[in-house]
């Protein structure tokens, strides 16, 4: 499997969008689906039945609101905080769709999130991210590293180099309990730098001509799984 440079992720996901054809809803379903599973299998609703998603201004928190959407489905009392407003037309469609199936919106960041979760879905930053953090979604970022409770980040652990991984400074790195990788997994998810975090891959859409042109060596899903295990 390769690991992909922060150019490389946005090219597959150009050619995604225009040689084959996807829309960026359709991608988000499935992706956001995916997280979804991926944590309903490392974080039942059994035990862990309040889940938080934070989500970012970008694709990243989109797949964020679809997840909170289809863990309400599963059977978890799923709540959203959106970290920066106004939101784009298609952030507040699937905000929409959220609530009327059952999503909690919180307008403000919860100040103490122990004491009303059970764990935290992290989609404030994708393969965009260019670190440091701008102030305005500081405070999101500092929500997720001193939570204090267990995080499933989508495709990027916040605040994360892209390429480089975590920051050099400690308190400044969130560190996930899961990860799940989105299409192809990028260069900050190599072992070496996810250390104990569980990790999955997601989003199965790529075209097999596409990952055998880009020589992604994807790993193969089982059956009609959603998500394979990676670590
Ligand atoms: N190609 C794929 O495989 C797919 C990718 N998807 C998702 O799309 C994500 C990428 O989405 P986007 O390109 O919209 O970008 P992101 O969601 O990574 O973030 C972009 C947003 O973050 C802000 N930002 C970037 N650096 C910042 C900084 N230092 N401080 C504060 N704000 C900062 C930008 O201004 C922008 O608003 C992926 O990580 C994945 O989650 C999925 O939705 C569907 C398919
Ligand atoms: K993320």
């Amino acid at each position: 499997m390769r690991y992909l440079g922060q150019e490389e992720a946005r090219a597959l996901d150009v050619e995604l969008f225009s040689k084959y054809q996807f829309s960026v809803e359709q991608l988000m379903e499935l992706a956001g689906l995916s997280v979804a599973v991926a944590v309903a299998r490392c974080f039942p609703a059994r035990t862990h039945p309040r889940v938080l998603t934070v989500c970012g201004p970008g694709n990243n928190g989109g797949d964020g609101l679809v997840a909170a959407r289809h863990l309400a489905h599963f059977g978890y009392e799923s709540t959203v905080w959106c970290a920066r407003r106004p939101l784009s037309p298609l952030h507040e469609r699937l905000l929409a769709q959220c609530v009327q199936s059952g999503v909690r919106e919180e307008s403000t960041p919860p100040p103490t999130p122990r004491d009303s979760y059970d764990h935290i879905v992290d989609a404030l930053f994708g393969f965009s991210f260019r670190p440091p953090v701008r102030e305005e979604l500081r405070p999101a970022l500092r929500l997720l590293i001193e939570s204090d409770l267990p995080t499933s980040s989508v495709d990027i652990p916040s605040g994360w180099d892209v390429e480089h991984g975590p920051p050099m400074d400690i308190a400044d790195a969130l560190q996930p309990a899961l990860l799940v990788s989105l299409s192809a997994p990028k260069l900050c998810a190599r072992p070496e730098l996810i250390g104990n975090a569980l990790h999955f891959l997601g989003g199965r859409f790529v075209p097999p001509e596409l990952a055998a042109r880009m020589q992604l060596a994807l790993p193969s899903y089982p059956e009609q799984e959603q998500v394979v295990r990676l670590a």
